[in-house]
């Protein structure tokens, strides 16, 4: 399978911490790759760096076979890497509809500026964005709530509207963060099965969860962080079985909760 994206000995240190030491990984096109590891082990950390949110301190990412720019988040969307938030971050104050088409702004050629000139152009694209962002409320399964104001979603649902306003960027990788946090039993299997179809539509996934049972299940590889570095990476069936992985969830890590 291809490469899709490569991590090269990524740092990161905040004052006295590191919080991630010379992590190198490997994602595929295609893959569910799961990034586990106790709290504090540099997880959200790493989706950070890889975004553009903050700059590492050392190493660099390739990414579809180009160098990914560091420290520059819209260029990162635009080449294809979109993600969600752990704390979900929708425009509480917009519609589920219009918080989708905030996230596919950035493949219109007017983008969000071209709203307010309206010109014959930008109308057809707004239109059409209009279309795509319906088409993806109906893919995560929340349409019915196209026209609701995104904070009277319930918490699975403000998850799902996160997800479609990701795609809406149009990704080859969605790294979501920790997407089944706060969900039962049921929303987690439904979560589980528009992740396996976003896979399926040719979407690679990585994916930050404390659910272990979801990370297995789903997973089709997998890395372990500790205290920032990477100690295994494999199927989910062998890493559950390290020794180093066993030993960091008893012992390591802040374990907050
Ligand atoms: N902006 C920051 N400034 C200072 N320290 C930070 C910052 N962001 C993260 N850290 C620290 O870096 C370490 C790694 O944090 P990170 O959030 O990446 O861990 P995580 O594996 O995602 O944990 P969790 O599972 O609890 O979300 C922690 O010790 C954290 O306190």
């Amino acid at each position: 399978m291809k490469t899709l994206l490569e991590a090269r000995g990524i740092g990161k240190r905040f004052g006295g911490l590191q919080a991630l030491a010379d992590v190198s990984l490997t994602i595929r096109e295609g893959e569910v790759y799961g990034l586990i590891g106790p709290n504090g082990a540099g997880k959200t950390t790493f989706f950070n760096v890889l975004t553009g949110a903050y700059t590492p301190d050392g190493g660099g990412f390739a990414f579809d076979g180009g160098e990914l720019p560091t420290g520059k988040p819209h260029r990162v969307v635009a080449r294809g890497i979109a993600r969600t938030f752990q704390n979900i971050r929708l425009f509480r104050e917009l519609t589920a509809l219009e918080n989708v088409m905030a996230g596919h702004h950035i493949r219109t050629r007017a983008g969000i500026w071209g709203i307010l000139i309206q010109n014959r152009h930008t109308r057809e694209e707004e239109r059409e964005t209009t279309e795509r962002a319906y088409e993806l409320l109906r893919y995560v399964g929340i349409e019915r709530f196209a026209d609701t104001v995104s904070r009277h979603l319930s918490y699975g649902d403000q998850r799902r509207l996160e997800i479609a306003r990701a795609l809406a960027t149009e990704p080859r990788l969605l790294a979501l963060d920790e997407p089944a946090a706060g969900m039962n039993a049921t929303e987690t299997g439904r979560l589980k099965a528009l992740i396996e179809q976003i896979r399926g539509d040719g979407v690679t996934v990585l994916l930050i969860e404390h659910d272990v049972k979801l990370v297995m299940g789903l997973c089709d590889r997998v890395a372990v962080l500790d205290f920032g570095r990477k100690i295994a990476e494999d199927v989910p069936a062998v890493v559950q079985r390290d020794e180093a992985v066993i030993k960091a969830y008893l012992g390591g890590g802040k374990h907050a909760h």
